[in-house]
């Protein structure tokens, strides 16, 4: 299995040096050369099977040579170990054919858990084999960092730099980042928004000199171990409702869009989707997009779904590359236009988008009401993020199909606006209880790429 750049020009990679290397050095983002797709039976198969077995089964065409199957193996079973939840991801039934499949029973109560407990023990195994030390830098607007903080610290052959917007993030996300007492984690609160954190981290990587110097890793979705580990999931949701023999539909709530492109992975291995519908909040321009009105670029306005508050969706980019025939070089013009405020999107390749995905939006007011309504008719709590997927999957879903809308996270991450919808405030577990007592360390920093890289330079003892 090689991977290819959605620009072009880096060269092609196997699996272990596409996990290790992040961005790809033209400024894309590496995809499977090819899909490998799954027969009826492999799929059928997994219905019953435990969590480990379908990531397994998934997992393992892409991964090559990297990893033996035994080794593989006991990755899987280390990373899904720490769940909170036998099933790992639960579904439970909301109406006749609408299902929350609950992706918030890891370690740091969201789904980017699923992706970085399997990232940290895959890194760990193949830099102790190697006998290298990275530094990690990741950018995150709450969820990605804390995951990967809890992923990574006290590693030896690992430092983690997470960059997260001062200010807009939840207390409960923010002090996941910043009460860790390893001293190979650093959280660096910077003045900006998740895009500008974004942007940075990728200056970083694009920054040859900085990057060979620090051997940067990430481990955003820009990584595309990330986004396989989380195809897994579409698997064993969908067959334990009937797949292969029955179609379902998914409803996503959308920052950067790589949960989303994992179930366009699922779809293109053989899992019979029929929609993925993209939820956003009211920072809705993927769904406008999708309408055909260009991908523009605005301002970004803070909302209750913090982790969503995104405009640049990195793997967007891996969209288009599809849409758009696999030519890098159109995708790099489009990026180029991107850099300077949005592109519109060529006819075909809209079609090529609409064919693959659906769209809505949830405004502050709705997703407010979707999480006093849920909880007053089906007893869930929902999470504000959980809550815009909810209300756009019922827009969207058709009595005949199934719909699973996907929980990305714990209430209890964002207890203010759940408690202002339904005077209820969620506790979180008690392994966390005592995280408003614990000492925060953090360091504030400016939206500057140079500020960035001194601090990290410093920090590293460079
Ligand atoms: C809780 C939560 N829900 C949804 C999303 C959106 O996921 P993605 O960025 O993969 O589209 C994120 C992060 O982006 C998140 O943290
Ligand atoms: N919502 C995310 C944003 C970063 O997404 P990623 O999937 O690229 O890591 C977060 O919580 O940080």
């Amino acid at each position: 299995m090689r991977y290819i750049s959605t620009r072009g020009t880096a060269p092609a990679l196997n699996f272990e040096d596409t996990m290790l290397t992040g961005l790809a050095r033209d400024g894309g983002l590496y995809v499977p050369e090819e899909i490998p797709t799954l027969s009826a039976d492999q799929i059928a198969a997994m219905s019953g099977q435990s969590y480990e077995d379908v990531a397994f089964t998934v997992m393992r065409p892409f991964i090559g040579d990297t990893f033996t199957d035994a080794e593989f193996r006991e990755l899987i079973a280390a990373a899904y170990a720490t769940f909170g939840h036998d099933a790992r991801a639960p579904l439970v039934q909301l109406a006749p054919n609408h299902f929350l499949l609950e992706l918030f029973h890891g370690p740091t109560l969201a789904f980017k858990d699923f992706a970085m407990q399997i990232i940290g023990q895959m890194f760990q195994k193949a830099l102790g084999r190697k006998g290298e030390r990275v530094t990690i830098v990741g950018a995150t607007s709450g969820d990605t960092g804390s995951a990967a903080i809890e992923a990574f610290r006290g590693l030896d052959n690992v430092d983690v730099f997470i960059l997260y917007p001062h200010g807009r993030v939840s207390e409960v996300q923010r002090r996941q980042m910043t009460t860790p007492t390893e001293s190979n984690v650093h959280a660096l609160a910077v003045y900006g928004d998740f895009d500008d954190c974004q942007a940075r981290l990728k200056d970083m990587f694009n920054d040859f000199e900085f990057r060979d110097s620090v051997k940067l890793a990430g481990v955003n979705s820009i990584n595309w171990g990330r986004v396989l580990a989380q195809v897994v999931y579409y698997f064993s949701a969908a067959t334990s409702l009937g797949a292969p023999g029955r179609e379902v539909s998914f409803t996503v709530p959308t920052g950067n869009f790589g949960d989303i492109f994992a179930g366009y992975i699922a779809k293109r291995m053989g899992l019979p989707i029929k929609d993925l519908v993209i939820a956003t909040n009211q920072n809705d321009i993927l769904d406008r997009c999708l309408k055909g009105q260009g991908y523009h670029k605005g301002t970004v306005h803070p909302s209750i779904s913090p982790s969503m508050d995104i405009q640049v969706s990195s793997n967007f980019e891996r969209a288009l590359f599809d849409a758009y025939d696999r030519d890098g070089k159109a995708v790099a013009q489009l990026m180029n236009e991107l850099s300077q405020g949005g592109f519109d999107v060529s006819q075909g390749a809209m079609q090529a988008l609409q064919d693959t995905y659906k769209s809505g939006r949830a405004s502050e007011e709705e997703t407010s009401a979707m999480i006093t309504q849920a909880l007053k008719h089906t007893g869930e709590l929902l999470c504000p993020h959980s809550a815009v997927g909810v209300k756009v999957a019922d827009e969207q879903r058709e009595e005949a199909t199934p719909m699973i809308t996907l929980a990305t996270a714990h209430p209890a991450k964002f207890p203010d606006a759940v408690e202002a919808a339904t005077g209820v405030r969620p506790d979180l577990p008690p392994r966390m209880a005592d995280l408003f007592d614990r000492p925060e360390r953090l360091t504030r920093v400016t939206n500057d790429l140079e500020a960035l890289k001194a601090h990290i330079n410093k920090a590293l003892g460079a």
